[in-house]
């Protein structure tokens, strides 16, 4: 046994689980688990991979300067959100295609985020359709995330039933017009889009439905993809979002602090940093580099949310001190679906809770309404 797994290990029938305990070795558990193709298409970005090294590298480049003597025995990180408070400040990431990881897809992470109070933002290309998915966690906070699609009679119906399903928020994610240039998929010839393994959403929809020209696998397949690139995602787009939804709307990939203006010009209820960890346009900037500037745009309008790089509790603390209002958890959470279903997305959230609450308090921060007086250097 693995001395670090035995760290984080329960008893089920007399027989123990021994879980994985660092990102580390989640994924390599993970990659045993998953088809080469699609861990392949997880675990990669998109060119020569520059932006996806950057993510996790940006997170060595700042250092905490902690406060001492702040008396952090009554220990509080909870984050309200567009009403609703959360004893944690992190949320799942959409992540498409979830069956790629387990058999039971979104319902097991859906279930998990719900058992730990923390929102599980459903996407677009999911495995389950978006009432499957309130099925079965009716309790737990959802936000379902939008492709847009070209036909915006399908978007519009998708957010409907998302707002008659439950979900709190709508994120359009703005950063894939069209997919990454993905080495790794190329090679492998690996769409998981083609496998039909996104298409819940759709096959479900009554506007994509009625919109199809023939039935067959292979049609339907064309017209997810037809729909799913959306070259002239423009902000007239969001504008016409707004009347259609009373839902907070998150714009999800925003790095240049002009475009959080135009954001708060056209009412935009919230802002997720992100570069779709990597996976678009490699090159740009490393998310948490991107964050300050972003904040200091949105001087605490609108929340400010962060993906891309985080990889445990301590990133967690540097979001935070830079801006962040909460986080997403990607890769750590699909990779402990992969490796441990729904008790592995637990698991994942779990360590990310236990490591957070332990940075803070060395840190010098019992509130996260304290956060501010966290020094963040260049290390
Ligand atoms: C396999 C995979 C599928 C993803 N699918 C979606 C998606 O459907 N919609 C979306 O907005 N972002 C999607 N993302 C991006 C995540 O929401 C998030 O931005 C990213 O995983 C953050 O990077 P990290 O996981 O490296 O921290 C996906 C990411 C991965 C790894
Ligand atoms: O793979 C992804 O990152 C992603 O967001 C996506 C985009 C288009 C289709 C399926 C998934």
């Amino acid at each position: 046994m693995n001395q670090q797994e035995g760290l984080l290990s329960v008893e089920t029938d007399r027989k123990e689980i021994h879980f994985p305990l660092s990102f580390e070795e989640w994924e390599q558990k993970a990659a045993g688990m998953m088809q080469p193709g699609g861990y392949g298409y997880a675990c990669s970005g998109a060119g020569k991979g520059e932006t996806g090294r950057r993510n996790e590298e940006a997170f060595g480049k700042w250092a905490i300067v902690p406060r001492m003597l702040s008396d952090v025995s009554d220990g509080d990180m909870s984050v309200t959100l567009f009403g609703r408070t959360y004893k944690t400040p992190f949320l799942l990431a959409p992540i498409g295609m979830q069956k790629l990881a387990h058999p039971e897809g979104e319902l097991a992470s859906v279930k998990a985020a719900s058992n730990l109070n923390v929102p599980f933002i459903l996407s677009t290309v999911a495995s389950h359709s978006i009432e499957e998915v309130a099925a079965a966690a009716p309790t737990g906070s959802k936000w379902f995330q939008l492709y847009w699609s070209n036909n915006e009679e399908i978007s519009f119906s998708m957010v409907e039933r998302a707002e008659k399903a439950g979900y709190e928020a709508i994120v359009v994610t703005v950063d894939t017009v069209r997919t990454g240039f993905r080495e790794t998929d190329i090679r492998s010839e690996f769409s998981p889009l083609s496998k039909g393994l996104g298409k819940a959403n759709y096959v479900s929809d009554p506007a994509f439905m009625k919109a199809l020209k023939s039935q067959d696998d292979d049609a339907i397949v064309a017209s997810i993809l037809e729909n799913i690139q959306t070259l002239s995602l423009h902000w007239r787009h969001i504008a016409k979002l707004k009347e259609r939804t009373n839902l907070p709307i998150l714009l999800k990939g925003i790095l240049h602090p002009e475009d959080v203006q135009t954001a708060l010009e056209y009412g935009v209820d919230g802002i997720i940093v992100s570069n779709h960890g990597g996976r678009q346009l490699d090159g740009v900037i490393g998310a948490l580099d991107a964050l300050p500037s972003i904040a200091e745009a949105v001087q605490k309008r609108i929340p400010v949310l962060f993906d891309s790089g985080i990889r445990r509790g301590t990133d967690v603390v540097k979001a935070l001190a830079l801006g962040a209002d909460a986080v997403l958890i990607g890769r750590p959470f699909l990779y402990g679906l992969a490796a441990h279903g729904q008790q592995g997305v637990e698991k994942v959230i779990e360590g990310f809770t236990r490591e957070t609450e332990i940075s803070l308090s060395l840190s010098g921060i019992a509130n996260l309404s304290q956060i501010g007086r966290l020094k963040m250097v260049r290390a």
